[in-house]
């Protein structure tokens, strides 16, 4: 048997990812507007977009703190954030099923995700995918490690030096196999199911191009940073 123990130096890496996730959260008065604002397609996706603009500042904000990312090179640390925010956002919308939010926002959140003009095509595989999330009940650092091996991930375009973006990423990967080793001794594949997922993101960020598409073709208006970051209009 394996014995698996986390380091000094992983203990003190493991709470600069977690702080900085924790800390870096969508401000409440975005999120209260969610059971606020009526219900019409339009003000639905208004909304979403107010949440992803917002939810972009964040991902910024909790990027900046991952320990080596800003000794990047900075072409190179725009590169993995313009390739990861669909798939960080996901993971993070995802998580906002996984613990209820208060008083029934999630309900509220799920009913304007589905009625915001998205095509029944990207709903399905969306939810089915926050599904595959709840399942897994992953614990704040889980979330956060699997965030940042996803922002880390070296084969983005554009990316030029991918063994610098490559280390960082192993360091965050063998932390995360390790915390997968010791939270979940009964399930030895855990750490593989987690890495699974980030398939999946992937697939979902090809069907998120899509749907940008056709909100655009709908003449939908999205924010400077979306556009600035998804590269739209
Ligand atoms: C829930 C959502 C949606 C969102 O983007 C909404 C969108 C998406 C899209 C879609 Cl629908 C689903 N997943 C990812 C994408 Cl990126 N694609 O285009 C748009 C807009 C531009 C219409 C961005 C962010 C959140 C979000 C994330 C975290 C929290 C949170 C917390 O952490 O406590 C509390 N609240 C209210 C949150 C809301």
């Amino acid at each position: 048997k394996e014995k698996v123990e986390i380091t000094k130096e992983q203990r003190t890496l493991m709470k600069v990812i977690v702080d900085a996730y924790s800390t870096h959260q969508i401000p409440q008065d975005v999120a209260k507007k969610l059971l606020q604002e009526q219900y019409s397609a339009d003000e639905n996706f208004l909304l979403l977009t107010e949440m992803a603009t917002s939810q972009v500042q964040v991902l910024v904000e909790f990027t900046k703190n991952i320990p080596g990312f800003l000794s990047l090179d900075r072409e190179d640390q725009i590169a993995l954030l313009k390739g990861s925010a669909v798939e960080a956002m996901f993971l993070r919308s995802a998580q906002v099923f996984s613990r209820k939010m208060p008083s029934g926002q999630t309900e509220v959140l799920e009913e304007r995700i589905r009625k915001s003009g998205i095509s029944e095509e990207f709903i399905i595989p969306m939810f089915n995918f926050y599904k595959s999330i709840v399942s897994l009940h992953m614990v704040q650092e889980e979330q956060a490690l699997l965030t940042t091996i996803t922002i880390l991930t070296p084969d983005r375009p554009y990316v030029k030096d991918q063994q610098a973006v490559e280390r960082i990423q192993e360091t965050m990967l063998e932390l995360l196999r390790k915390l997968c080793v010791l939270q979940r001794p009964q399930e030895p594949q855990y750490f593989a199911r987690l890495l699974g997922r980030l398939t999946e993101l992937r697939t979902l960020s090809h069907y998120h191009a899509e749907m940008l598409t056709s909100w655009r073709t709908n003449d939908h208006k999205f924010t400077p940073l979306l556009c600035e970051i998804w590269d739209v209009q």
